[in-house]
């Protein structure tokens, strides 16, 4: 089985306000795109990366030396268009090969949740990472509210990890049928594929807000 990756990286990071994409903000001198690729090289070595189309220069250049086989391309004006053009560049991988879809903006998710998902899809179609929901939750807020069970709730992280024939059938079925979500396992299971769970890990906490990305400068910058 051959292995490659998606790293979706042409959001601007609205919400974190900075003067440049957010994949190119850097912890510790080094780009977040550049964190999430380094940890996935560990892994395989192919990986594809999803820019903003004004920053690819930008992109090769924070991505040179990374160890494995990188190509940047343009991505798309969603993220969920942005994982399509990725799995394009991967036409020449058989349906049964695997492919990790990656935001990189959640660049610190540890290896060992990797190798936690590639055993899951030995017998599923597709597996996430899932962190356990720790407050007590609700929904209907500001109208009716209703508690919900928070034992069979979980927050979704990736990397997501598919048999890459499930993965692109799901996407080229939901354009057609105009079905937007927002992420990939979503879709691969809509189609009826067979959807696995894994644990997650806090580390792959995803970078939305300036108070995220001082929480991993915290961390990761004194080291
Ligand atoms: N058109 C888009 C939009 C988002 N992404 C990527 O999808 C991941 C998750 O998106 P998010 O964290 O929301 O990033 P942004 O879209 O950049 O953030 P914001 O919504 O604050 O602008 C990010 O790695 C982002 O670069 C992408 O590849 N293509
Ligand atoms: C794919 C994802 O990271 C799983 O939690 C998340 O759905 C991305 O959401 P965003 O609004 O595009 O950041």
């Amino acid at each position: 089985m051959n292995l490659a990756a998606v790293i979706t990286a042409a959001g601007s990071g609205s919400r974190l306000g900075r003067d440049l994409p957010k994949a190119l903000v850097p912890i510790d001198g080094v780009s977040l795109v550049r964190w999430a690729a380094s940890y996935l090289a560990s892994v395989t070595d192919r990986i594809v990366v999803t820019a903003p189309a004004d920053a690819i220069d930008d992109f090769v250049a924070a991505l040179d030396g990374v160890a494995a086989r990188v190509s940047v391309v343009p991505g798309g004006s969603s993220r969920q268009d942005s994982v399509a053009v990725g799995l394009a560049e991967l036409a020449d991988l058989s349906d049964d090969d695997a492919v990790l879809v990656h935001d990189a903006a959640r660049p610190f998710m540890p290896v060992a949740v990797f190798g936690r998902l590639l055993e899951a899809i030995e017998h599923h179609d597709a597996a996430i990472p899932v962190l356990a929901v720790v407050d007590t939750i609700v929904s209907g807020v500001g109208g009716e509210v209703e508690y919900l069970d928070r034992d069979r709730l979980g927050a979704v992280q990736t990397p997501q990890a598919f048999r890459i024939g499930a993965v692109r059938d799901a996407h080229k079925r939901a354009a057609a049928d105009g079905i937007v979500a927002t992420d990939d396992a979503s879709l691969v299971l809509h189609y009826g594929y067979r959807l696995a769970t894994v644990e997650g890990d806090p580390l792959g906490r995803k970078i939305t807000y300036p108070e995220d990305l001082e929480a991993f400068e915290r961390r990761f910058s004194s080291r």
